[in-house]
């Protein structure tokens, strides 16, 4: 297994990778002044890591962006990590490349795609649609039956009530209280969250 990112959110994951018993190859990461994560070395760029043709890979990168632009590269199997105090129901289905932090809870019925994040202590309920990418921060609530779009970021601590369609590569502010459906690219915070602007990096 190759770890791909050197930065926080690789520390977590690693640390996670390690308590499930997986052994870590090589950690790979484009700025050259990262030399080491947590004692492991820091072995090169993303691209000579792919030059490789690396068995497995995981991209513990946590901008949804750049964590799609490095995804779309991998020929090699996605792998996922688990938190061991993660709570996952058995009837939710999760996809190549996903990472659910410790004390996040998914519960049944929902669905992620692939590289999806689940955050420190986040909560996504019960038949929950989470697109490829969706980041959801660390004490994020999202209720049941509440679907998000491909990359959308929902922010700490922020809230979703049920039955909601977040749409694709939105943002949703840090503490937002969201009560309406949000289109495409919506950049919306506060309580009741309100749309500030259109995320226009990933479009
Ligand atoms: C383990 C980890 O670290 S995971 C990472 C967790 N990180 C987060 O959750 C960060 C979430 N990001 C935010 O909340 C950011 O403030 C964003 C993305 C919503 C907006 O950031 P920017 O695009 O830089 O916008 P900017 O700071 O210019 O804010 C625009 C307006 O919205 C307001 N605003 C920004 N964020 C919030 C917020 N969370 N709640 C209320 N108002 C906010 C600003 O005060 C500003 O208002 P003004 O125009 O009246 O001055």
């Amino acid at each position: 297994m190759h770890l791909i990112g050197a930065g926080g959110h690789a520390k977590v994951v690693l640390e996670m990778l390690s308590e499930m018993g997986m052994t870590v190859h090589g950690i790979w990461d484009d700025n050259p002044s990262v030399k080491n994560l947590l004692g492991y070395p820091v072995l090169g760029s993303v691209m000579s890591l792919l030059e490789t043709n690396p068995q497995e890979v995981i991209v513990a990168i946590g901008n949804n962006d750049i964590r799609r632009k490095i995804a779309l590269q991998l020929r090699a199997k996605a792998a996922c990590a688990f938190s061991k105090t993660s709570s996952i129901s058995l009837s939710a289905e999760l996809g190549g490349g996903c990472v659910v932090m410790p004390n996040a809870s998914i519960n049944a019925g929902t669905r992620c795609g692939s590289h999806v994040i689940v955050n420190t202590n986040a909560s996504v309920d019960h038949d929950c649609l989470l697109g490829d990418y969706v980041h959801i921060s660390p004490q994020a609530g999202i209720a049941g039956n509440v679907e998000i779009g491909e990359g959308t970021h929902v922010g700490i601590g922020a809230s979703v009530i049920q039955g909601l369609k977040i749409g694709k590569w939105c943002v949703i502010g840090a503490g937002a209280v969201v009560l309406k459906d949000l289109p495409d690219y919506a950049v919306a915070v506060g309580n009741p969250a309100r749309i500030v602007k259109t995320n226009r990096y990933a479009k």
